[in-house]
């Protein structure tokens, strides 16, 4: 397996590659690629992710993807207690599109349960949050009730991209394809997908500039969706965005330490 961006230098997202293969070993005998196919065949239908991003965006409204972390790499707890129900809840209420849970364990002290509980407490699209490399995890999210999978270009090839997002429109599931410089935007324009992430934060550094959005949000046609991912915590930081047409918002830490993460949501977009 070559992963192009990753053969350089060994940095945190080589080391959340490489332990997200051993995690696939450790699975696999556990649960077949056959019995997750079977499980994610009996999932109800997904709720439209990019359908509801689509509506707010074209509508000229901030469509903001919630996000459910209990801790970053970069930035260690980031809320404690961590109840994913009760967050969940007061995201719908404070007027979100979508929820964002990150499952990975080692990392962000995600779990698969979150997204589920999450998901099950309210009804909005939500996106599981984690680093795909193999069609395993495909499956393995649409049959933990998954309606979104996150394709990040900085860890797979050009290939490895249009095959796993082959499988997840297969299943049904949505995709957003993350980038953060032109190569990867380059990749990511090959995907069918119209929803694409632009990460304002180098997973390579875990540096932050929003100049990363608006540098490259210009070369995403009308007929896709831009997301811009990271970073996002004042009013200012919103308006920036929204001035050069930018509507979709994927937040994480700046709810995840508020009181009232779903107030928060209401306070910083409308
Ligand atoms: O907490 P923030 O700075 O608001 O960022 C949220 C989200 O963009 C970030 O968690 C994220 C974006 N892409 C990722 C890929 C993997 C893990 C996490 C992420």
């Amino acid at each position: 397996m070559t992963e192009r961006h990753l053969d350089k230098t060994p940095t945190i997202l080589r080391k959340i590659v490489d332990r997200k293969w051993e995690e696939i070993d450790d699975r696999k005998p556990k649960v077949s690629i056959a019995d997750l196919k079977a499980m994610a065949g009996d999932q109800a239908p997904a709720r439209g992710f990019a359908n509801a991003l689509r509506t707010r965006i074209e509508a000229e409204q901030p469509a903001v993807i919630a996000e459910i972390k209990k801790a970053s790499p970069s930035k260690g707890i980031l809320r404690d207690p961590f109840e994913p129900e009760r967050i969940a809840e007061s995201y719908e209420k404070g007027g979100a599109a979508c929820l964002s849970v990150l499952t990975d364990k080692d990392f962000f002290q995600g779990h698969e349960d979150y997204l589920k509980a999450a998901r099950a407490a309210c009804s909005l699209p939500v996106i599981r949050k984690d680093f795909m490399v193999a069609p395993y995890q495909v499956y393995e999210s649409r049959a933990i009730g998954a309606d979104c999978i996150l394709l990040i270009a900085a860890c797979l090839t050009r290939n490895q991209l249009q095959e796993l997002e082959g499988i997840a429109h297969e299943i049904g599931l949505d995709v957003l394809v993350e980038v953060h410089d032109g190569a990867e935007m380059d990749d990511a324009l090959t995907l069918r997908t119209p929803l694409v992430g632009i990460n304002n934060r180098n997973l390579h550094t875990f540096e932050v500039s929003l100049e990363t959005t608006f540098n490259l949000h210009q070369r995403i046609s009308a007929d896709r969706l831009t997301i811009t991912e990271s970073g996002i915590m004042t009013r200012d930081d919103v308006e920036a965005m929204t001035r050069r047409g930018i509507y979709g918002f994927l937040v994480g830490e700046s709810f995840m330490r508020a009181d009232d993460p779903g107030t928060r949501l209401r306070e910083l977009f409308f």
